[in-house]
């Protein structure tokens, strides 16, 4: 929090900026604790009373920023969403400054951004407060605790359960790779089309993580050779905000990644994720999306309980 005179306080990043940032244990007890308050909504003694909450998403977004928006509001804090539009930073205020008067107004920022999530420990650091990352370039980390949440409600005890992804290797599937990394026992296979894999340090660094719990990981482009068990298919839209694809026959490399009920039919036990928005057709068949095994809807909702279990243990790091 800046001081009386506007000085910069503490120049350390506090907040949720990577799954990569959490132990293990930590991810287990917000996955655990974004089920309860998924089952009670009032589960919960009002720990942001008296906090006002930053949303600033600079991108389009339904479910994150209402999660985080209604999450703020049912945990007593007092919400401020501004949009893509609203700040000063659009007339080429700096992230520095913009970071700093946050921090003399705000006691907790949560931000989406198509910017790397070099950006939001700039904003940390600049206003000595709590930062959120709600969707950045790199990872969408509170969709992997979401998604955690999710398998973990439906599956139960997630060590050992096999995943396949199946789509273009962006934020939500890296966040997806670090959070199965952190189970024991866990598989993930990335199937990506060629040329929209997974960044290759998201591989080295969720292997390594992999390494310590028994995990493991694996990325491939071929759609011929598909693991014999699978637990949960999930995939995502194609055009991953904030990019473009400067091959215009792109959809030509996608189309084949496309979850149908043929696929399914290899896997009759396994659920489907998906974290939305989606589009029938190009990634996933309407069948799917909408058919008994499912968990999209359920995904869904799971953000705002995810959300308040995110938001509340923020709440820990603030001062009283
Ligand atoms: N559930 C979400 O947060 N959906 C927003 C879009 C996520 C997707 N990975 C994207 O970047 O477009």
């Amino acid at each position: 929090m800046n001081d009386l005179y506007g000085r910069p306080g503490p120049a350390h990043e506090r907040g949720l900026f990577s799954l990569m940032d959490l132990e293990p244990a930590a991810l287990r007890k917000l996955v655990a604790r974004s089920v309860e308050l998924f089952h009670n909504r009032q589960a919960h003694d009002r720990p942001l009373r008296e906090r006002v909450v930053g949303l600033l998403f600079s991108c389009t977004s339904t479910r994150t920023r209402t999660a985080f928006q209604v999450g703020a509001a049912r945990l007593g804090g007092v919400p401020i969403a501004y949009g893509p539009h609203d700040l000063q930073l659009n007339t080429g205020e700096s992230v520095g400054d913009t970071g700093r008067v946050f921090g003399a107004m705000l006691d907790l920022l949560v931000v989406r951004t198509a910017s790397p999530v070099a950006e939001l420990r700039e904003l940390s650091r600049a206003g000595g407060l709590p930062v959120i990352n709600a969707m950045a370039a790199e990872e969408h980390p509170t969709q992997g605790v979401c998604d955690l949440a999710t398998l973990t409600l439906a599956h139960g005890d997630l060590g050992g359960i096999r995943v396949l992804y199946i789509g273009e290797g962006n934020n939500t599937a890296t966040a997806l790779a670090y959070g199965i990394a952190t189970v024991p026992g866990a598989h993930a296979t990335f199937v990506t089309p060629p040329g929209y894999g997974l960044p290759a340090d998201t591989l080295t660094h969720a292997r390594r993580l992999a390494d310590s719990t028994g995990a493991s990981l694996a990325e491939s482009h071929d759609l011929a050779d598909l693991p014999d068990q699978v637990d949960v298919v999930y995939t995502t839209r194609w055009q991953t905000t904030g990019t473009s694809k400067a091959d215009p026959a792109w959809r030509e490399v996608f189309r084949p990644f496309h979850v149908d009920p043929a696929l399914m039919r290899r896997w009759p036990g396994a659920s489907f994720l998906h974290d939305l928005p989606a589009h029938r057709g190009d990634e996933v068949a309407g069948e799917v999306l909408d058919g008994p095994r499912s968990l999209a809807w359920t995904q869904a909702a799971m953000k705002l309980s995810s959300a308040m279990a995110v938001l509340e243990s923020t709440a820990g790091l603030l001062p009283d």
